[in-house]
């Protein structure tokens, strides 16, 4: 049985994440969960809250909470979204579990020993108007590589540079805005990732059939400048993941922590680790290679901005450790999705954010639009029309119209189970085939992780089916042979228990839906479609489900497009 193991980007904790951040991560990693399960892989699908670094700090002290009930708190609410979205994740974890510190100091231990470390005294931006150490990504100014004038110092989000804050022109403080900034020095411990470079850029070129937005990120950083840069993994704060050497202290280091960045793809192997002690599972056998893991494979889904890290940062962690992990396979990544004209942005509250998504319509009509959009090649934009007229075609008009007529008529004709009588003639024979050959794309595109054509594909799956409806015309056939029609709806009803288990990766809850109409718990995925399409037979009971999706109506598009035009506070 193939074993795959799935890692979402972990959404950051300050906040409830907007459709972007969802289509960015989350819910296309979930696509592929179900997906792999369906098709009898072995899933291990871990996901976690990214709980460390300053934004987490500033957001508790906003709310008033300390920092450890504030993410508590956060993790509580990010998962019943993600529940509400029908995110499928075999493990939610924290990236400040205790399962995270022993594995994070163990992974600087290790990296240590291997002479990757350093101390260095280095200059940081000590701000006197904020009262503290400004965080790399708390100090803002000018781009030196591009002269974007709003870069911040961990990252230029135009040209992606990764970025010392030192490094900046005309720094301020992005917490106060002030420009009384001192440097001072303090002591940090750096990764050599100079060192790996060319380790890590062999690494890269052995992937081949990563995608390109993937590798030219990463080779762009390897390469532009001076190459991959030694990275400070520690910082002045007081929230994070306590700086030891394993379990014993590292001297110099009191009353530091390790940088967020360091300790959250850890997290991906710690929250395994949480999911195992949870259920007596066995998380080794997914990460290590020499207990288990030779035979999985590894799929990561994020947003571009966090390519980097993905395909180089964690990669020379785990190399670098010169253990046996397992490092990333396939590395999935996505452009943006902007937000009707503009982007979405949690800081602004700009956009829709998944609360206020669910609170307007089911997680099925989200997840339609989202993964049939999702910005696989480029940048996408989200608007309210284009949202409206998808849905209501696609979903209302095609797939849920379908199911409608198909058990409507029955009930009317033949009553409420599968009816006997006929046989497939040509038509059927031919939509066999028809579906056979469309499957076979749809699963090519699925193992591709090509997202939006195997949306297309799923899409012409169910309109071949309506096609053929619309040529059989059972309502007419039943005046002069009943027993034709009889055939011709059988097909129908066994097409709605086929697209329920081939649209189950998509929209799960409509899929149960169908299936529950269907009276059936065989959610088989169709390995011989004529099989497939005879599943249900004659006498079976069904019913006739309610409305799957309703139609948006213009002026609910409208009254949305109002309501979130603006920011959230
Ligand atoms: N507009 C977007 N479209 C697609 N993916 C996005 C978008 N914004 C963020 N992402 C991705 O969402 C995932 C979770 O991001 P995270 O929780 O860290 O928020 P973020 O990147 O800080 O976004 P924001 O700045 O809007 O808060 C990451 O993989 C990130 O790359
Ligand atoms: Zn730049």
């Amino acid at each position: 049985m193939p074993r795959t193991l799935i890692t979402s980007a972990l959404p950051y904790i300050n906040g409830i994440k907007h459709l972007g951040n969802l289509v960015g991560s989350q819910l296309p990693a979930d696509l592929y969960a179900r997906y792999c399960r369906a098709r009898g892989h072995e899933v291990m699908f871990v996901c976690a809250t990214d709980e460390h670094g300053t934004p987490a700090e500033l957001a508790a002290r906003k709310a008033g909470q300390p920092v450890a009930e504030y993410c508590a708190e956060m993790w509580q609410v990010q998962k019943d979204l993600a529940d509400g979205f029908g995110l499928s994740f075999d493990h939610f974890g924290r990236s400040s579990s205790p399962q995270n510190h022993r594995l994070t100091q163990h992974f600087a231990a290790r990296l240590d020993d291997e002479g990757l470390i350093e101390q260095r005294a280095s200059r940081q931006v000590y701000s006197h108007a904020d009262g503290r150490f400004l965080p790399d990504r708390y100090v803002e100014g000018t781009c030196p590589n591009c002269g974007y004038d709003r870069a911040r110092g961990d990252q230029c989000e135009n040209c992606t540079k990764q970025l010392d804050p030192t490094d900046l022109i005309d720094p301020r403080s992005a917490i106060s805005g002030s420009t009384d900034l001192e440097v001072r020095e303090t002591r940090h411990l750096y990764l050599l990732q100079s060192k790996l470079r060319d380790r890590l850029d062999r690494w890269i070129d052995e992937q081949k059939d990563w995608p390109i937005l993937t590798t030219s990120i990463a080779k762009k950083w390897l390469h532009d400048g001076d190459g991959l840069q030694d990275r400070g993994i520690t910082r002045d704060l007081d929230w994070g993941i306590p700086v030891m050497k394993s379990d014993v202290p590292w001297p110099g280091m009191e009353g530091k922590v390790f940088y967020v960045w360091f300790d959250a793809p850890i997290e991906y192997i710690a929250g395994t680790a949480e999911w195992a002690d949870a259920t007596g599972g066995d998380w080794e056998r997914w990460w290590r290679t020499d207990k288990g893991a030779d035979d999985v494979r590894y799929v990561q889904f994020m947003g571009k901005d966090n390519v980097p890290f993905h395909a180089l940062s964690f990669p020379a962690t785990l190399l670098g450790s010169n253990e046996p992990w397992k490092t990333v396979d396939y590395l999935k990544s996505f452009n943006y999705l902007n937000y009707d004209g503009g982007q979405f942005s949690t800081s602004q509250g700009r956009g829709v954010f998944m609360d206020q998504a669910l609170s307007i319509l089911p997680s099925d009509y989200w997840r339609w639009w989202l993964l049939s959009h999702v910005p696989e090649s480029s940048d996408t934009e989200f608007t309210w029309d284009n949202f409206a007229s998808s849905v209501n075609k696609d979903l209302a008009d095609v797939l849920g119209n379908f199911v409608s007529r198909v058990t409507k008529f029955c009930r009317s004709r033949f009553g409420e189970a599968v009816p006997d009588g006929g046989t497939w003639g040509a038509a059927e024979e031919a939509l066999v085939q028809t579906l056979a050959t469309r499957l076979a794309a749809y699963q090519a595109h699925m193992d591709a992780i090509e997202i939006r054509k195997a949306a297309a594909e799923l899409r012409a799956i169910w309109v071949a089916g309506n096609e053929y409806l619309q040529d059989a015309a059972p309502w007419a056939t039943f005046k002069d042979d009943p027993d034709r029609a009889a055939a011709q709806i059988r097909m129908g009803l066994n097409l709605i228990r086929l697209y329920a288990v081939l649209s189950r990766p998509f929209i799960p809850a409509a899929s149960d839906a169908m299936l529950a109409a269907m009276g059936t718990g065989d959610d088989a995925w169709p390995d011989d479609m004529r099989a497939a399409l005879m599943a249900l037979p004659p006498g079976h009971a069904f019913t006739v489900p309610d409305v799957l999706f309703a139609k948006i109506t213009d002026d609910q598009r409208d009254d949305w497009a109002a309501r979130f035009s603006g920011t959230r506070d």
